[in-house]
């Protein structure tokens, strides 16, 4: 029987240090004692200023860094306590998508290549239909077959950001780490991107854990918002109710003073 009480990604503790170099340069108390639950089909955005531990905690989450403490529970299986070679079956259901959309993929490869290439890993390629899924995948994200054979610098960011997510679905994940997905990406195209993610959160019931600094892009998109200082959270709740009217005064103070703030909607895609 399934159990439908437990969350897809459950975090309790969470330590991430960063060790000093020296006696006279101590280490960094990264991420304090973070806990929350991200539900299937649900999207958390976690929030808060330039070194606060959004990225060390998507890294600990993701399996990029091991945490030093506390537990990442995802689809009912402990990860930090297991060897690589037990987490190499669940790392496909669990991927990140990376800010720089350039740097995260292959210059060498072409579009093909590159969504080829996680099929293969996975042992899922086979000459028949592998071509065909490549295709699919392609246009799951909206980009045209005549983009398969270019190469990263022949793309924009945005259609570079585009494969970097079909990478990411080729894996059939069942949560998205988005670190910053639209940072590096000109406002223009960002709706573009942010409709994707939630028309293939919609059809494919993807969990995301949204890193953001964009109170904008947060209100459109997350559901819920845990806000982050100082490596512990201060404040979780809904979008709505974190974005309008917030408990913690810190947040108050950070929401007040992050980009978007105001009724600024989202420009609708091109
Ligand atoms: N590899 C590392 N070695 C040492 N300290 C690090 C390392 N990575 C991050 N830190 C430190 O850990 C703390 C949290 O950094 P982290 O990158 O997780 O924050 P962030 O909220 O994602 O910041 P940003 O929004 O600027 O990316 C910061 O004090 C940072 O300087």
């Amino acid at each position: 029987m399934t159990d439908t009480a437990q969350p897809l990604l459950r975090v309790r503790d969470l330590v991430v240090r960063y060790p000093g170099r020296s006696r006279r340069a101590p280490g960094v108390l990264a991420v304090d004692h973070v806990s929350f639950d991200l539900q299937t089909g649900e999207t958390l955005a976690l929030v808060g200023e330039s070194g606060c531990g959004k990225s060390s905690t998507a890294s600990a989450v993701t399996g990029l860094r091991r945490a030093d403490s506390g537990s990442v529970c995802f689809l009912g299986r402990e990860l930090t306590t297991m060897s690589e070679r037990e987490l190499r079956p669940l790392r496909p259901a669990l991927q990140p998508v990376f800010q720089d959309p350039y740097g995260s993929l292959s210059p060498r490869l072409s579009v093909r290549e590159a969504l080829a290439e996680p099929l293969r890993v996975q042992g899922r390629w086979d000459r028949e239909s592998g071509p065909n899924r490549v295709a699919e995948l392609m246009a799951k994200v909206g980009l045209d077959a005549v983009h398969g054979d270019r190469r990263p610098h022949e793309l924009s960011g945005g259609q570079c950001q585009r494969v970097g997510i079909a990478r990411a679905l080729a894996c059939e994940p069942r949560l998205l780490v988005l670190d910053e997905p639209v940072s590096a990406l000109d406002a223009s195209v960002r709706a573009g991107v942010l409709n994707l993610l939630t028309d293939l959160q919609e059809e494919l019931g993807l969990g995301y854990l949204f890193i953001c600094h964009d109170l904008a892009l947060v209100r459109h998109l997350a559901h819920r918002v845990a806000v982050m200082r100082q490596g512990r959270i201060v404040e979780t709740g809904s979008a709505r109710q974190v974005c309008s009217e917030p408990t913690d005064p810190y947040t108050r103070e950070l929401l007040a003073a992050m980009p978007g703030r105001g009724p600024r909607p989202v420009p609708a895609a091109p």
